[in-house]
């Protein structure tokens, strides 16, 4: 499959989820989360879902890790539109937070976290493959970024769906995950 039929595809399924179904494939993907054996995170990339695309909703998982790591601490992205690039964004607990372009909650202030320090990153997708290649939206704001990460640093997709056997227009920039995790099972690659 091609990374665009897998976008068109699996954006449709997830829009056609029924909203009961949603959450309870939400409850069954954040109890495989948990039995993830990961090392200890001081610094985890997370992400605001877009909820009219209807993503998967990572705040629950992001608590169980508050409960593993105590001091952890979490970054959202901020983008910028011009240049396609993306920062991880420390916030002050009851930090603000503004919708971008994308409606997409962003921290306004706060303080850059460099990619090199992160230990986890939460990487929003439409679909993935049995090797651990992912789609997004076709930006490249995520292959962008993790190239910039250390290459030891866990990458954890989450996932309604199984993946598709493989994605065929793979480039020289697709940074694969670890892990994706879905209602039925936990994908390591
Ligand atoms: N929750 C979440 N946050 C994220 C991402 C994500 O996929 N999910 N991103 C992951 O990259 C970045 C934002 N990237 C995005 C890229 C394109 C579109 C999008 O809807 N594009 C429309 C065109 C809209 C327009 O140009 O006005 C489209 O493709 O139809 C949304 C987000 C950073 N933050
Ligand atoms: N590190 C990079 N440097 C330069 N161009 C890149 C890099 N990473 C990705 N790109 C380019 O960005 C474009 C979009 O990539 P791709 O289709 O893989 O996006 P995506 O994974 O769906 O999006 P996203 O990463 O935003 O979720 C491609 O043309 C790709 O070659």
């Amino acid at each position: 499959m091609i990374k665009n039929t897998v976008r068109k595809e699996f954006l449709q399924r997830r829009m056609n989820l029924p909203e009961d179904e949603l959450q309870k494939q939400t409850a069954l993907i954040a109890s495989n989360f948990k039995k993830l054996v990961l090392p200890p995170v001081n610094y985890l990339l997370s992400y605001h879902p877009l909820v009219n695309r209807r993503e998967f909703d990572v705040s629950v998982c992001e608590e169980i890790l508050k409960e593993q790591n105590l001091i952890m601490r979490v970054g959202w992205p901020k983008i910028h539109v011009d240049l396609l690039d993306m920062e991880a964004v420390l916030v002050e607990k009851d930090g603000l937070f503004i919708k971008n372009k994308f409606n997409i909650l962003e921290p306004i202030g706060g303080i850059v976290i460099p990619p090199l320090q992160l230990d986890l990153i939460f990487v929003p997708l439409l679909g993935f493959d049995t090797r651990g290649y992912r789609v997004g939206y076709g930006k490249g704001y995520y292959d962008r970024y993790l190239a910039q990460c250390r290459p030891e640093a866990i990458k954890i997709g989450f996932s309604f769906f199984d993946a598709v056997e493989y994605i065929e227009d793979i480039d020289e920039f697709d940074v694969p995950l670890n892990f994706c995790i879905t209602p039925h099972r936990i994908y390591e690659f």
